[in-house]
């Protein structure tokens, strides 16, 4: 399975309609792929904490439907990241979407750990109760968002739930790169999975994002890291190496302290 992940610069002076139409254009141009990966709130920035309520849409709104008609297009499976979802009681959600190479909506995930402590986003957004996987062909997909990525127990529930491939959409700032980096990777370890994690470049709201996008083997080896700015990372996913890596080294068989 060919995945691409595209890394996309949120900067003030684009406005959300023309960087949505920017980025279905590199969506359609990723038409050799299976799968394409879009970062967290790239619509808006994960940091405008002031256009939440303003750019909110319905589940079916503009960024679904145009990500919908870019992997019809492109004939791919797309990650298209996330948005500002604004459910039907008016409450907010950080909402993940896949829609499938027709153009189906297939999977979304509302992220559940929301981040900034007692201000901005948690306490803007609602959190999210819902692990979600989705399978595809090769690789069944473990959904994750941002902040989730510091809590191994949700990656653990989505390997019981058959997992083979987490999705990290992430708009990380760039002072904790080194985190993003080391806990990629010790989530590909202990999960003994392909980890794809997904993040913004550029800086809006005054926060500098990390790039720095990367793909993990189920060994923990980095199979390829972008740098700073926008970019687009493919690789190929072995689609045995999961069953293999689990087998060899059946760490996940001595699990004793399962909830
Ligand atoms: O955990 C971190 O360091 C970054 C998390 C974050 O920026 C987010 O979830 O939006």
């Amino acid at each position: 399975m060919r995945a691409s992940l595209i890394q996309i610069a949120v900067n003030e002076g684009e406005s959300v309609a023309s960087r949505r139409s920017r980025v279905a254009d590199l969506v359609r141009e990723q038409s050799a792929s299976d799968l394409v990966v879009l970062p967290e709130l790239w619509t808006v920035g994960a940091f405008a904490y002031e256009q939440f309520e303003t750019e909110a849409e319905p589940l079916d709104g503009p960024t679904c439907q145009e990500m919908a008609r870019a992997a019809r297009d492109a004939g791919v499976w797309l990650h298209a990241g996330s948005f500002v979802e604004r459910a039907g009681d008016g409450s907010l959600y950080n909402t993940a979407l896949v829609l499938s190479p027709e153009g189906e909506l297939a999977a979304t995930y509302r992220k559940i750990h929301r981040f900034g402590f007692d201000q901005g986003e948690a306490v803007l957004m609602s959190p999210g109760d819902t692990l979600t996987t989705v399978a595809l062909p090769e690789q069944t997909l473990g959904l994750a968002t941002c902040y989730d990525l510091r809590f191994p127990e949700l990656f653990r529930g989505l390997v019981d739930a058959g997992a083979t491939t987490m999705v990290v959409a992430a708009g990380w700032p760039a002072r904790r790169l080194a985190h993003w980096t080391l806990l990629s990777r010790a989530r590909a370890v202990e999960d003994q999975c392909y980890v794809l994690s997904c993040g913004l470049a550029g800086t809006h709201a005054g926060v500098e994002q990390a790039g720095h996008s990367l793909v993990v083997d189920p060994w923990g080896e980095i199979l390829a890291q972008a740098g700073p700015g926008e970019d687009v990372l493919t690789v190929e996913l072995d689609p045995g190496k999961v069953a293999e890596t689990r087998e060899q080294f059946p760490a996940l068989k001595d699990r004793r302290l399962r909830r």
